[in-house]
């Protein structure tokens, strides 16, 4: 049976500087739980205290209902494997060595390993895909093999509980899925319980069911990942703009940080006022870059909430704005013609046409109508369809080509133009 782990009161000091403050949490059994948080906030502390290789200056840890403090070594090694950031080892071991190792807190003393122990240690190994290297010695083999197998040793530990700090870290990202992935079944078809470091928000968002995210050591908040990864939240903990959404492949949430080298006093403004037609996530890096070289923007017409509109309602441009998921009305229509006309260039993106914003390319074919530069940014050559309105976007796309709408098809290119 799996224990849940609660943390309560914990303050824990590095010589005279409070790193913990008061900290109170409770990871349930058959939890995946990842702790995120800026570079010292204190997630590699906490998970050393859970796994009592800290002692906190004030409060307790229950693994179920007893004290951490009443279990010995190796009672606590049945329940709890960790694998820790730094997996230097000092000694020459095989790889197999080390991962037999895992089998010691369930061994009586002078005990040897059997041929279950064995076979535990070989299923480990070939689950982390290292049995290949089992003669190896384990100071001469990468980083990343070296961090398998010391997830393998805590596999072949057979605990209720990982805890793993930056498993990832040194793994490249065939790895750090096929790790994730792992730890994932063990969660689902084992009931494990993992509480695991990350630094990376996406893989982060994207494995855990719950979140607890840590700022200067105090949790700004713990739940679902839902409930954890969203743009306030990262604001707090990271003090940057970060746009959140799913991602159109796996639906899970989706980090994209915005960048922190131009904050809006370095940032030089352009004279020109640029206007762009955009939606569905499509523009939202062209916004991003146009932003950095000091544009003023505005776009639309974009749904309320699209990630389109989130980037831009972060940076505060203006919006022709429709509520989500609804088809262009004409007060959102005549708002994004007003915007463009009051710009000096506007830019078509690689928009999805449908019939709910097939109107979109109206504005640019009123635009085309003035004397003011319309530029197509075709951002990536595809066949991939992008009319779904039976036809009728292709013909006014068409048209638009024929009078005169300019496609240029690289960022630097658009950038030079706009320059012109
Ligand atoms: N052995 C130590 N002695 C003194 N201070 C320490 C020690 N280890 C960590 N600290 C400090 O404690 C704070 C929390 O460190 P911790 O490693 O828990 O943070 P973290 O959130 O895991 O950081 P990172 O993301 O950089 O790994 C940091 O300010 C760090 O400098």
């Amino acid at each position: 049976m799996g224990k849940s782990i609660e943390v309560k009161d914990i303050i824990f000091k590095y010589n005279e500087t409070t790193i913990l403050k008061e900290l109170n949490l409770k990871i349930e059994e058959k939890a995946f739980t990842s702790i995120i948080g800026p570079n010292g906030s204190g997630k590699s502390t906490l998970l050393k205290i859970i796994a009592k290789n800290l002692v906190p200056h004030r409060g307790n840890i229950l693994l179920g209902d007893k004290d951490l403090r009443d279990y010995a070594a190796k009672s606590l090694a049945q329940e709890m494997a960790v694998v820790h950031q730094s997996t230097e080892v000092a000694y020459d071991f095989s790889v197999e060595d080390i991962v037999l190792m895992g089998r010691h807190p369930h061994l009586k003393r002078f005990q040897r390993e059997g041929l279950r122990d064995f076979q535990i240690v070989k299923e480990a190994m070939e689950l982390t895909n290292t049995w290949h290297l089992k003669e190896r010695s384990i100071n001469e083999i990468s980083g990343g093999e070296r961090q398998r197998v010391i997830i393998a040793r805590a596999l072949a530990q057979e605990p209720q509980i990982i805890l793993l700090d930056e498993p990832t870290s040194a793994l490249d990202i065939h790895h750090q899925m096929e790790v994730l992935d792992l730890l994932r079944q063990l969660n689902e078809e084992k009931g494990v319980t993992i509480v695991v470091v990350l630094h990376d928000l996406n893989l982060a968002a994207r494995y855990s069911k719950e979140i607890l995210l840590l700022h200067e050591g105090n949790r700004i908040t713990m739940g679902k990942t839902e409930e954890v990864i969203t743009v306030e939240n990262l604001k707090k903990a990271y003090n940057m703009e970060m746009i959140v959404d799913r991602n159109v492949y796996t639906g899970a949430l989706q980090v994209l940080p915005l960048s922190t080298t131009k904050t809006s006093y370095q940032r030089k403004t352009k004279e020109k006022k640029l206007h762009i037609v955009c939606g569905g996530g499509v523009g939202k890096e062209l916004i991003q870059s146009l932003y950095d070289e000091g544009y003023t923007m505005s776009i639309g017409v974009v749904n309320i909430g699209d990630s389109d509109w989130e980037i831009a309602n972060i940076l505060g441009l203006e919006m022709a704005e429709e509520s989500p998921f609804s088809p262009i009305s004409d007060d959102a229509f005549e708002e994004a013609c007003r915007l463009a006309e009051k710009a000096d260039i506007t830019i078509l993106t690689s928009i999805p046409i449908g019939k709910g914003n097939v109107k979109n390319l109206s504005i640019i074919q009123r635009q085309l109508e003035t004397e003011k530069p319309v530029y197509f940014y075709k951002a990536y050559e595809s066949n991939k369809k992008f009319d779904y309105t039976d036809g009728e976007g292709e013909i006014l796309f068409g048209n638009l080509l024929n009078k005169g709408l300019q496609v240029l098809t690289s960022k630097d290119k658009l950038l030079k133009k706009l320059e012109e």
